[in-house]
């Protein structure tokens, strides 16, 4: 049962890190077992190495915990993740973006496959691998006036099979197709009317009080049962990556180091700026 005593409320709290920096905090409601992972890489959460480090870190340790939920929030209240940071992409150290994709596919299936209930409080802007994190929990609860969409072909980069899937099959193939390849940025409403979100919150306390509100509905459902459902729903989708990861692997280190995609990525970033 679901207890909501404030006063005993008690909350530990745990940051994973290997390094000074703390880029994912961790709390556990120690009452209801439900997890708030909070994203904090300011200015805009952008998924750099490290980011990803500690994401996959944290997942790990909940899967082992047997969290009973798991809330994925931003520190900030206008960006939840600027996706993939891009600075990432023109790092010519073969090494280390191989360890950069390596740990985005890990936190991917970590996160899809996840033995919890997952819920993305999307409290800010969500484009691109942003955008992925919250497809990949089962429920998106999102702030008004912000947006979200998979824009990887505004970049002129291809996104993935496996980010394909994560949206098609939240909203279908039809509109994936439409918005994959136009790039598209949806609004708030917007994406509720297509079924990208679920509910809309006003700000962030009642994003989150709306996540805890759809973790409730599993506490009368036998978590095994319940994860395993999931696991015969979503196996086939982390499999089609697991089985493919090498090439997956290769194709972007092949894609992202071409001179054709450095060029793009370049002009890209200059105009991000320049829209100050
Ligand atoms: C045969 C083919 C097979 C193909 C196989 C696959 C091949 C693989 C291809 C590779 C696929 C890779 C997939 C990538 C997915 C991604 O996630 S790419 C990232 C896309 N992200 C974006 O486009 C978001 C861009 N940012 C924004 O739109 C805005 O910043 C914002 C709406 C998020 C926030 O706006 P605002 O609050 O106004 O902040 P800004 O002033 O714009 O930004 C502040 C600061 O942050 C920098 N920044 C923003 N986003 C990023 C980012 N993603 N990475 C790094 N840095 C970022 C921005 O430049 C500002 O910096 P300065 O203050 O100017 O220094």
């Amino acid at each position: 049962m679901f207890l909501r005593r404030s006063v005993t409320l008690a909350m530990s709290l745990k940051n994973y890190s290997s390094e000074a920096k703390n880029l994912v905090a961790v709390a556990v409601n120690n009452q209801t077992g439900v997890a708030t992972v909070t994203l904090q890489r300011p200015p805009v959460n952008s998924l750099n190495l490290e980011l990803l480090n500690e994401l996959s870190s944290a997942l790990t340790e909940l899967e082992e915990k047997k969290a009973r939920g798991i809330i994925l929030k931003s520190s900030s209240d206008s960006v939840f993740s600027a996706g993939l940071d891009i600075h990432e992409f023109s790092n010519t150290e073969e090494g280390r973006l191989k360890k950069f994709w390596t740990a985005l596919q890990d936190v991917w299936i970590k996160l899809y496959g996840h033995s919890a209930p997952t819920v993305a409080c999307i409290n800010g802007h969500a484009p691109a691998g942003g955008c992925l994190l919250a497809l990949s929990c089962e429920y998106r609860v999102m702030l008004k006036q912000k947006t979200i969409g998979l824009n990887e072909t505004k970049l002129g980069i291809v996104a993935p099979l496996w980010f394909i899937a994560s949206m098609e099959n939240v909203i279908g193939r039809r509109l994936t197709e439409l918005s994959l390849t136009t790039g598209k940025m949806y609004t708030t409403e917007e994406a509720l009317k297509i079924g990208l979100i679920d509910e809309i919150a006003e700000d962030t306390n009642d994003a989150v009080s709306k996540s805890e509100n759809f973790l409730k509905l599993f506490q009368n459902i036998s978590p095994f049962a319940r994860s395993q459902t999931k696991k015969f729903i979503r196996g086939n989708t982390v499999q089609s990556l697991v089985k493919t990861r090498e090439a997956d692997l290769k194709a972007f280190i092949d894609d992202i180091t071409s001179e054709k995609v450095q060029k793009g990525l370049k002009v890209y970033m200059e105009s991000l700026k320049k829209g100050k």
